[in-house]
């Protein structure tokens, strides 16, 4: 890490806070953001210190209810940046999660629209201005994913016009899909262009990051034969592979708190004889959730012995619920869910339990620590934290991790799991049945690898690596990324 002062100069800026802000009875309420781009933000906070700008999640018209969410997110080092909820809906809704998201994570069917697009570029200049009028000259401002791809560029326009330099990075955290896909979106080099303005670019893995540099070099004829840099518009840009992580201690330390144990060993005692798969995901279609549900179908047919042996406990997180693709899915899971029940429950119990809301911290720890199996079946997946968060709760079971070859956590994790095309309901089938069965040994084996590179590669060290680079380019901007 660099000095105490680069430290105290960082700035965060990310659409989610790691807080969002409700109204209840009038009254102002806030509570921890759901997601992976909170978790590893968060875990960050131990070390380095860092402002936090982002959109609050509500609307707030009058200026002393503005002045009181902004107190109440004080303590958390978070400032808001106030959006009416029109423009709100147009950006968060429509433009990232309706259009960018599903190319991102390469869905088809996508329909570009100039009004959610606009927004998108309205939001984008006014956190722009926000930032560019308080940021100190000399600062690292650090800015987070899709829903911010413009704001490089309009920032630096602006601190320029202001006598201000800052160094930006940018962190992708979703896939960067291959070129031919990412062809889909009229506007795309817009939003290349606005990553561009950046001094230090990272992605969650070597694939995405190629995609995006085969990208620069096809689209804009950037160069790019230099390793880790693009040279665009006579700027050179850092590009690298930043590997995102959790905090495990929290996860540990959670592990050993006496209302923790006491909830462990209701459910050991509850689901004894009976083998526990856990799934936790947003409501997403890119989490392969119908796939999942389906491929656990498949088990069941195939292994009727294992009749009230097996339960899958899935947690689906609440999430976009304002998006129609969001609404359907749920309607969609509850179908399938009751459909699954229905064929395959017994007067003695029922093989899938679904739960549609997010869970406490202190019982998702709980739940990752008695569950034999993790099932994580994403269709894309920009990296995907609960793998980590599993393996971070099972020191004692030494559980397995059954997960879908497109997370981009597969990248590193492949030979500590068992991986699996989540298309194929046969291959989930068979990856259950052997994660379930594995000798002790080799679970070991296993687990010590996962182990070992969850506490190796933390979101602390994350976010330090990813600092400590932009503030060199910063000081030395001439040398190697
Ligand atoms: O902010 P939301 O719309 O409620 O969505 C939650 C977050 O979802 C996405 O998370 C991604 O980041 C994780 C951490 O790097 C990664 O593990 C996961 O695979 C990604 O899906 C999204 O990119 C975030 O911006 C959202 O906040
Ligand atoms: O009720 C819950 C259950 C889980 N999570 C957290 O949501 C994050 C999911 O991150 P991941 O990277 O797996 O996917 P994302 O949701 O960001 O796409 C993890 O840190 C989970 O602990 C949550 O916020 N609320």
């Amino acid at each position: 890490m660099g000095s105490t002062d680069e430290k105290r100069n960082l700035t965060i800026v990310s659409n989610r806070l790691p807080l969002s802000v409700k109204r209840v009875d009038g009254a102002f309420q806030s509570s921890l953001s759901s997601g992976g781009l909170v978790t590893s933000l968060s875990g960050l906070t131990k070390s380095t210190k860092f402002q936090w700008f982002g959109w609050p999640g509500i609307e707030v018209k009058d200026p002393k209810d503005r002045e009181e969410v902004q107190k109440s997110l004080e303590a958390h080092n978070a400032i808001p940046i106030f959006l009416d909820s029109s423009l709100a809906h147009e950006h968060y809704n429509e433009f990232s999660n309706r259009i960018l998201w599903p190319i991102l994570h390469y869905q088809s069917g996508v329909v570009f629209d100039e009004t959610p697009w606009q927004a998108y570029r309205r939001v984008n200049e006014l956190f722009a201005d926000a930032i560019a009028e308080t940021a100190g000259s000399g600062s690292l401002i650090w800015v987070h994913d899709y829903h911010l791809m413009l704001l490089p560029e309009l920032l630096r326009d602006r601190l320029k016009q202001r006598g201000k330099s800052c160094a930006i990075g940018f962190s992708l955290h979703t896939p960067f899909p291959a070129g031919d896909f990412w062809r889909n979106l009229p506007v795309r080099k817009h939003l290349i262009e606005g990553m561009l303005s950046s001094d230090l670019i990272g992605f969650h893995t070597d694939e995405y990051k190629q995609n995006f540099i085969d990208t620069c070099a096809s689209l804009l004829n950037a160069r790019t034969e230099i390793p880790n840099q693009i040279q665009y518009k006579n700027r050179l840009v850092c590009i690298n592979k930043f590997i995102v992580g959790i905090d495990p201690d929290k996860f540990t330390d959670t592990l050993q708190k006496p209302d923790v144990q006491e909830r462990i060993r209701a459910l050991k005692e509850h689901y004894k004889g009976v083998k526990v798969i856990v799934g936790v995901d947003r409501l997403d279609h890119i989490k392969g959730l119908s796939q999942k549900l389906k491929g656990f179908d498949a088990f069941l047919d195939d292994h009727p012995e294992l009749q009230n042996k097996v339960v899958l406990i899935q947690v689906a997180v609440p999430s976009r619920e304002d998006v129609k693709e969001y609404k359907e899915l749920e309607t969609e899971l509850c179908t399938i869910a009751g459909k699954i029940n229905g064929k395959h429950a017994t007067p003695e119990g029922t093989p899938l339990l679904y739960m549609h809301r997010s869970v406490p911290f202190n019982e998702l720890t709980a739940l990752y620590s008695v569950a034999d199996v993790c099932l994580l079946t994403s269709t894309r997946d920009g990296m995907n934290l609960v793998a980590f968060e599993y393996v971070a709760c099972q020191e004692e079971r030494h559980g397995v991790l059954v997960l879908s070859e497109f997370a981009g956590a597969a990248s590193f994790m492949t030979n500590g799991s068992i991986p699996f095309h989540p298309a194929n309901k046969t291959e989930m089938s068979e990856a259950i049945f052997n994660a379930l069965n594995l000798d002790p040994a080799e679970r070991k084996a296993k687990y010590e690898y996962l182990r070992g590179f969850v506490n190796t590669n933390t979101s602390a060290k994350w976010g330090e690596t990813f600092i400590e680079k932009l503030s060199l380019r910063c000081r030395r901007p001439g040398e190697s990324c």
